[in-house]
């Protein structure tokens, strides 16, 4: 069977992404992608890469009947997501959003970094879009679709799933002290900020640089600690770099007191048989960093982990912020929510050179 499927904000490079990966999905078939700016032209004109491959123009978001879609992505800035998830799933639409809207579990913390939520009910309905950490949200949200209910899910930050997806095996093995704070330095693609160039990331002014922003005040923070039940513990630092696609995030974690402390050797076994039935996740020989080209263009996730003899753990995930980031992670939780292969559509490997 193949599902019908719909992308809102799909001329963003979020949203050009999901198109990317749908014109290929063997299961679910685009037949909706919209844009207010573009509606009316051809996304091939605005994309050439999608030449010779779709036909399909960019609609307006009001005049596209979401009505026959089984599933709708919203590829919106957040606060935008949250005016419109409602009427979707209100028509029968699945609805998987990139946005931060429907990630933090309590309104009042979305409050505190973002704004009053406008649909709070859906909070406690939307499954996190972590597949590898949340796969029981996910599994739970499969079988109310399959029994005929229209599901929410919120799909993780870019930072947070490169950041967890680095700490959560040590975390949840017992390992990381419980009192002291956990360190995560992340380097982010310019493609992370989105398609509206800012002068922050203005060519001239991102190229041949890097720099730190948001120190201690990055809206990713508490989503990071509801995911990790860090709680007030994270020191959160994300940094610009001149790539376009391409997220490393590297999590310091302090041992335990009383924990014996693991070898680098034991730590990737760890890691492996915690990522064992992951097959996007890719935990690295003990000595191999992860490198952002090596997962670019694809859903893939890339964890290296390494014991220091200062009594802490160093454990890194790169990702494409785009890919598994974004779009390739909506379309991994869509196909677990429709009790497709995890995989399905997103088998890319990256450029090896
Ligand atoms: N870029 C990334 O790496 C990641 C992005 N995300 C999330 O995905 C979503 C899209 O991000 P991204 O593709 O980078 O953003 P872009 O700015 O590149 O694209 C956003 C798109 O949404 C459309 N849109 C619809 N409603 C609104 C509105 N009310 N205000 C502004 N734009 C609107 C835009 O305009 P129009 O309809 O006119 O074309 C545009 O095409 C965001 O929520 C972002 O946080 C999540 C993880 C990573
Ligand atoms: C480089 C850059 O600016 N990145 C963005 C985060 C990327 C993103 O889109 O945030 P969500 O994952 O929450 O949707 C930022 O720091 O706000």
């Amino acid at each position: 069977m193949t599902y019908r499927a719909g992308v809102v904000g799909a001329a963003g490079f979020a949203g050009i992404e999901l198109v990317r990966i749908l014109a290929r999905h063997p299961e679910f078939e685009l037949v909706a992608a919209t844009s207010d700016a573009l509606a009316g032209t051809r996304i091939a004109q605005v994309y050439p890469a999608f030449t010779g491959v779709t036909d399909l123009a960019f609609s307006t978001h009001e005049g596209t009947d979401f009505g026959s879609c089984d599933v709708v992505f919203l590829a919106v800035p957040h606060k935008a997501a949250m005016g419109m998830a409602p009427d979707l799933l209100a028509a029968g639409a699945t609805v998987v959003d990139l946005s931060a809207d429907f990630r933090l579990k309590d309104p009042a913390v979305y409050e505190q970094w973002y704004a009053p939520h406008t649909a709070p009910d859906l909070l406690a309905r939307a499954a996190f879009g972590l597949p590898e950490l949340t796969g029981d949200e996910l599994a739970a949200a499969a079988e109310r679709r399959a029994a005929g209910e229209a599901v929410l899910v919120g799909c993780a930050g870019c930072y947070p799933t490169a950041t967890s997806l680095a700490a959560a095996p040590a975390i949840r093995a017992g390992l990381v002290d419980a009192a002291a704070p956990v360190v995560a330095d992340a380097v982010s693609g310019v493609t992370g900020a989105g398609k509206k160039a800012t002068e922050r990331t203005h060519f001239c002014f991102a190229n041949e640089n890097v720099e730190a922003y948001g120190v201690g005040t990055h809206r990713h923070t508490p989503e990071i600690e509801q995911i990790l039940g860090l709680e007030g513990r994270l020191v959160f630092t994300p940094h610009l770099a001149p790539l376009n696609r391409g997220l490393l995030s590297t999590v310091t974690l302090p041992l335990a007191p009383g924990v014996k402390a693991p070898t680098t050797e034991e730590l990737v076994a760890l890691y492996r048989d915690f990522y064992e039935m992951s097959p996007l996740v890719s935990v690295m020989d003990a000595g191999v960093q992860p490198r952002t080209a090596s997962v670019a263009g694809t859903c893939r996730a890339q964890v290296g982990v390494a014991a220091h003899p200062a009594g802490v753990i160093v454990a890194t995930g790169a990702i494409d912020n785009l890919g598994k980031g974004a779009a390739g992670q909506g379309v991994q939780c869509a196909n677990i929510v429709f009790g497709l292969p995890e995989t399905c559509g997103l088998e890319e490997i990256a450029n090896p050179v």
